[in-house]
């Protein structure tokens, strides 16, 4: 059986296996050394047949089976052989030993026989015979065993096929997992630049965290010293608290004296009222001050003088010429007293400090009204409103800023005032707002209503709420600037017309459940000069009968009160008609005659003082407060 498979399985194996040695299993291993046993054998045996060495060597297991598979097939030549065709030397098919001998002959050159002993070549071809059968015998056992070894092998075989197949499916196993691995990789890639950036960011913070370490000791050494400074503070605290309550205590009680003494003050509060009143009832319900100008080179008039040992006596002195020439000249004085005479020196606030009284009364709810009377020229606006200057300014700034801070300092015992200011000017008995700020043209007419409850209004008159004293003063100014307008229509109109400025004062102290009202008027008078009847007449003569008018009325009307007359005669002119309310039993009436130094001034200067004089001598009906 010459089978070229054994040998292609063989040489298969063999290259696998010189290839693959190191991992050959333990069966492929055993299955190696058993061909490497037969391998001398089928050497052994070509050598026999004296195969070169080399050619021993050099074949493999499959040349010593071919040669096997000859000897029992039909034994072929072997490479040693001669070309000569051996079925030739064969004369029978069946004779195998034949060419055997041929092949001795040809291959065996040391022992030739001669050509005609034949026995001998019988003898040697037998023997070949025999070595072929041997040879024959043992190839076949060789066969077996190399069957039992190539089905050992195939078994083999297949199971390492088998293992191959488990090995590629492991492999395709370690693929995916290499696979898996390589994804691994990529995300281990990944994270590891992941973790760099978060090293890099990890050395950042901990820089960080030094700095903040540091800044956390410096804050900790700040703690501490605050912590210190706290429970310094604590203690101070818990003394302050100590004390605190020391002093609530203190304050409780005082509140009480507080309210005790509150009510001790209101108390005393409405004693000095009364007592005031009582007082300004002392004094006289009207007052009459005279106040000298100075003259305007600031000499010294001969015939006004003041007795240094009283400030309520003024004497008007006049020196008559004779007539005759034969008898010296006459010397007539004219004495007058009054409630206080003021020089040409005395200031603004001197002037004040005498009716700042009278005007405490306008709080306390009496109605108080003060006049300057006097020729024009003589110091009337000077003396009421003066000038814009601190020191200059007269009585209606001085008066209402009394009432202001009065107001406040009442507001501390509960009460709370309004005050209320108007501004009229009386020419010709027609009535003019001197707060009106609207057109020329639609000024409006006003009139004096007399109210149910006997309270006096003027019709379409502005009342402006005061709560400043820099507001009444630039209500002030715009009365000038309207009363100037006319002016210069009229000439020197100012001194030919009465201004009334009013300031309404309304109180309520809730608390107690009390209120007032009053009404303080501060009156410049028109000039109150006569004039020479021949000279006057047209609208002069006009003016003149009204201001005469007037004044002579605020005379009668004054002396109709001191009289006590049944009927007073208010309405005989708008000055006394506006200013009803603030004449007579219920209010306290100051006037001012103001006076001109001036010598050519002497004949108007004594009739003032004789209209002041009279006034002077009135005694109005005690007054009483508006209080509810
Ligand atoms: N006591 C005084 N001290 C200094 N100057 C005065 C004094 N009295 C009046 N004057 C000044 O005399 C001038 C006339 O005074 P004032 O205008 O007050 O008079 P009047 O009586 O109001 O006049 P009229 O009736 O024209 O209004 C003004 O320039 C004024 O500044």
């Amino acid at each position: 059986m010459s089978r070229l498979p054994v040998m292609t399985s063989k040489r298969v194996l063999t290259s696998s296996n010189s290839e693959n040695s190191q991992f050959m299993a333990p069966a492929e291993k055993k299955m190696r050394r058993e061909q490497d046993a037969h391998k001398p054998q089928a050497a052994a045996t070509v050598i026999g047949h004296r195969q070169a060495p080399a050619a021993a060597t050099r074949a493999p297991l499959s040349a010593s089976t071919r040669t096997a598979g000859a000897a029992t097939v039909a034994i072929g030549p072997s490479r040693g052989v001669s070309k000569r065709p051996i079925a030739s030397a064969a004369p029978r098919g069946a004779a195998v030993a034949k060419p055997s001998a041929a092949t001795k002959t040809v291959g065996v050159g040391g022992s030739r026989r001669k050509p005609w002993d034949l026995k001998g070549k019988v003898t040697d071809m037998e023997d070949k015979i025999r070595t072929y059968q041997t040879k024959a015998r043992s190839a076949n056992e060789e066969m077996e065993t190399l069957k039992g070894s190539l089905s050992h092998n195939q078994n083999r075989m297949s199971q390492l096929e088998k293992e191959v197949e488990q090995q590629k499916s492991q492999i395709r196993k370690y693929e995916t997992q290499l696979e898996a691995l390589s994804q691994v990789r990529q995300e281990l890639e990944k994270v590891s630049s992941d973790k760099n950036l978060l090293q890099k960011e990890l050395s950042n913070l901990e820089q960080k965290y030094k700095v903040v370490e540091t800044l956390r000791d410096s804050q900790e050494t700040e703690l501490q010293t605050l912590k210190m400074k706290l429970s310094v503070q604590e203690s101070t605290m818990t003394r302050l608290q100590n004390t605190l309550r020391d002093r609530e205590e203190e304050v409780h009680s005082l509140k009480e004296t507080v309210a005790e003494q509150k009510e001790e003050l209101h108390a005393g509060e409405m004693e000095r009222r009364r007592l005031h009143n009582t007082i300004q009832e002392l004094k006289g319900n009207i007052r009459v001050f005279c106040r000298v100008r100075p003259l305007v080179d600031g000499g010294f008039s001969k015939h006004i003088q003041l007795p240094a040992s009283d400030d309520k006596s003024i004497v008007l002195a006049k020196t008559e010429e004779s007539h005759t020439g034969k008898t010296g000249d006459t010397h007539k004085n004219y004495n007058f007293s009054f409630d206080r005479v003021f020089g040409p020196k005395a200031s603004q606030q001197e002037i004040f400090d005498e009716i700042s009284l009278l005007v405490q009364s306008a709080l306390d709810g009496y109605n108080v009204c003060v006049f300057a009377y006097g020729q024009t020229g003589s110091g009337k606006t000077y003396t009421m409103e003066g000038e814009e200057y601190d020191d200059t300014r007269g009585v209606i700034p001085r008066a209402v800023q009394q009432v202001f801070k009065a107001g406040q300092k009442l507001a501390t015992q509960g009460w709370e005032f309004t005050f209320t200011a108007s501004f009229v000017e009386i020419y010709n008995e027609t009535l003019r707002d001197l707060l009106y700020t609207g057109k020329a043209s639609k000024r409006p007419e006003h009139e004096i209503r007399k109210m149910s409850n006997n309270e006096v209004t003027v019709t379409n008159l502005t009342y402006e709420k005061v709560y400043t004293e820099d507001q009444v003063q630039g209500l002030i100014a715009l009365a000038k600037q309207n009363r100037s307008t006319a002016q210069t229509s009229q000439n020197d109109r100012s001194s030919r017309s009465h201004s009334v400025f009013q300031l309404h004062i309304e109180g309520v102290n809730a608390g107690r459940d009390v209120t007032c009202k009053s009404t303080l008027c501060l009156v410049d008078l028109a000039g109150s000069e006569r004039m020479v009847k021949s000279q006057s007449q047209g609208d002069r003569f006009k003016e003149m009968t009204a201001i005469n008018s007037s004044l002579s009325n605020l005379g009668i009307v004054i002396t109709s009160l001191a009289n006590k007359e049944s009927h007073i005669p208010y309405r005989n002119s708008k000055l006394t008609y506006l200013l009803q309310g603030c004449l007579g039993g219920n209010s306290k009436t100051l006037m001012f005659v103001n006076i001109s130094p001036e010598l050519d001034s002497f004949g108007e200067t004594l009739n003032s003082l004789r209209f002041a004089s009279k006034v002077n001598d009135c005694v109005i009906g005690t007054a009483s407060s508006n209080k509810k």
